[in-house]
C-alpha cells in the first residue's frame, strides 16, 4: 500500500505533522561507521551492483542511454528529460565527489545497465545549521523492471554508502508526494519559441489568440538592456561568491557555497550552464548575477521535432538591477542561444517576475525533501534557496 517503504525511513511522517513537540533537526543520531552495514544490500538474483565511473566514455554513454530512454516524463508522457553526457559529468563531479555514490544496477549475465541512482556531497544550511548532506538524484529504473521494488533497495544502498562517509542527511526532489515535503513548488514556463511549443503540444494557442498575435506577445529584443551585462568569467568567482552567499542567507534552506563550489556550479560551461554578471560601468563592481542550466527534453513520437531545448533558472542575485529586468535579460540571451522555453520554480524571489515576464504555470509541482532532518512547519517556496538539477 501507500508509502510502505517511506514509513520505515527517518523522514517526517504524515502522522507526525501536527505534533509540535518534535524538535527541528536530525531525526536519528549518527552511528559509528563500524555500525554501518559494511556490505551492499542484496539485489534480486539476476542483478548486481556496479559503480559507474562517469569519466569513462563508455560508462557515461551507458548512463546517458538509460536515462534518455527511461528517466522522468511529464504527466502526459509527451516529453522525457534528456540530460547530456557533459551535463551528467558536471552534475556528478562537484568538489569532493565520491565515485562510490554513482551507483548502477546491471544484469549479471549481459552486464547491461538497468538502473541508476546518485549522490553528491553538499553543505546545506537549514536556518542557522550548516549540515553536510548528500544530494540524491537521477533515480532511474528501466521501464521493463518497474514494480519489482528495485527503488527501495537502491535508496537503501545509496544511503548506506553515504553513511560510510559519515554523512547522515540528504536532500532530494520528486514530482510525487512522499512523506513529507519541506515545500512544494509550482513550476512555470516562459515561451521563447511559441510556434514550436504549440507544434509539439507543449503549449496551446490561447483563447481568442492567433499565431501572429502569440508570436508578438512573446517577442524579445535581440540584446540585453542592462549596461554592463556580460558572461561570467573565472575572475568573477570571488565577487559572485560574495554576492551569492549574502543573498542566500535570507532563505531558510540554501546551499553553503564557497569559491570552489561557485567555480564548479556557475562558471559557464558550453551546453551545460550559462551565467552572466552585471559589471557596473562606473566602478566595475559586480552588482548582479543570473544563471540557467541546459536540460533538453526528448519529444516523444513527434514526426518532425525530436528535442525541446529548455533552459532552467538556476541562481540569480539582484542588488542594483531590478530582478525583473535581470531575468528579462536572461530570457533575451536564452532566446539568442536557441532555447525554446525557459523554466523556473516559484522559489526564492522568482514569484516577483513570473507573471510580469509572461511565464505560464506548468501542470505539476516539484516537491522538496530532506532525509533524517525534521522541519517544524512546511516552508513557503519563497523560503527555499536550493535549486537541484
Ligand atoms: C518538458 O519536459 C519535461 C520532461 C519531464 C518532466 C517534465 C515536468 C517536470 N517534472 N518538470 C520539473 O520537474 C521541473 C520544472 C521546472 C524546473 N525544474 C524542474 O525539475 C528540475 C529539478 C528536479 N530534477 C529535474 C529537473 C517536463
Amino acid at each position: 500500500q501507500r508509502h510502505k517503504f517511506w514509513e520505515t525511513q527517518p523522514v517526517g511522517q504524515f502522522k507526525d505533522l501536527n505534533d509540535t513537540s518534535m524538535p527541528e533537526g536530525p531525526i536519528e543520531p549518527p552511528t559509528a561507521i563500524s555500525e554501518v552495514k559494511q556490505e551492499p544490500y542484496n539485489l534480486p538474483n539476476l542483478y548486481e551492483w556496479v559503480t559507474c565511473d562517469m569519466n569513462s566514455e563508455d560508462t557515461c554513454a551507458e548512463v546517458y542511454n538509460l536515462l534518455s530512454n527511461n528517466y522522468v516524463e511529464d504527466d502526459e508522457n509527451m516529453f522525457r528529460f534528456n540530460y547530456s553526457k557533459e551535463f551528467l559529468r558536471w552534475a556528478l563531479h562537484p568538489p569532493g565527489y565520491y565515485k562510490t555514490w554513482h551507483i548502477g544496477v546491471c544484469v549479471k549475465s549481459s552486464k547491461k545497465l538497468v538502473a541508476f541512482i546518485t549522490g553528491i556531497p553538499a553543505r546545506i544550511r537549514v536556518r542557522s545549521d550548516v549540515v553536510s548532506m548528500a544530494e540524491v538524484n537521477f533515480l532511474c529504473v528501466h521501464k521493463k523492471l518497474r514494480s519489482k521494488r528495485l527503488a527501495p533497495v537502491m535508496i537503501k544502498e545509496v544511503t548506506r554508502r553515504v553513511h560510510l562517509e559519515n554523512i547522515w542527511q540528504a536532500a532530494y526532489t520528486a514530482g510525487v508526494v512522499l512523506p513529507t515535503p519541506i515545500t512544494s513548488c509550482q513550476y512555470w514556463h516562459r515561451s521563447l519559441n511559441p510556434k514550436k511549443l504549440i507544434d509539439v503540444g507543449f503549449s496551446r494557442l490561447g483563447p481568442r489568440m492567433t499565431m501572429s498575435r502569440t508570436l508578438k506577445l512573446y517577442k524579445l529584443p535581440d540584446l540585453p538592456v542592462t549596461p554592463g551585462f556580460r558572461k561570467m568569467e573565472l575572475r568573477d568567482v570571488p565577487a559572485v561568491t560574495r554576492l551569492l552567499r549574502a543573498y542566500l542567507m535570507q532563505f531558510v534552506v540554501a546551499p553553503d557555497l564557497d569559491e570552489l563550489d561557485v567555480e564548479h556550479w556557475v562558471l559557464p560551461k558550453e551546453g551545460v550552464v550559462d551565467s552572466y554578471v552585471v559589471e557596473s560601468p562606473e566602478n566595475h563592481t559586480i552588482t548582479d548575477f543570473c544563471s540557467f542550466y541546459t536540460l533538453p527534453s526528448s519529444i516523444l513520437g513527434h514526426p518532425t521535432h525530436s528535442i525541446l531545448k529548455a533552459a532552467y533558472s538556476y541562481y540569480n542575485v539582484s542588488t542594483k538591477t531590478p530582478l525583473v529586468q535581470l531575468m528579462n535579460d536572461a530570457l533575451i540571451v536564452a532566446k539568442q542561444k536557441g532555447f525554446d522555453v525557459f523554466n523556473a520554480l516559484d522559489v526564492m524571489h522568482n514569484e516577483s517576475f513570473l507573471k510580469e515576464l509572461k511565464y505560464g504555470p506548468g501542470d505539476g509541482k516539484l516537491h522538496y525533501y530532506l532525509y533524517n532532518y525534521r522541519i517544524k512547519n512546511i516552508l513557503r517556496p519563497s523560503e527555499l534557496g536550493l535549486v537541484l538539477l
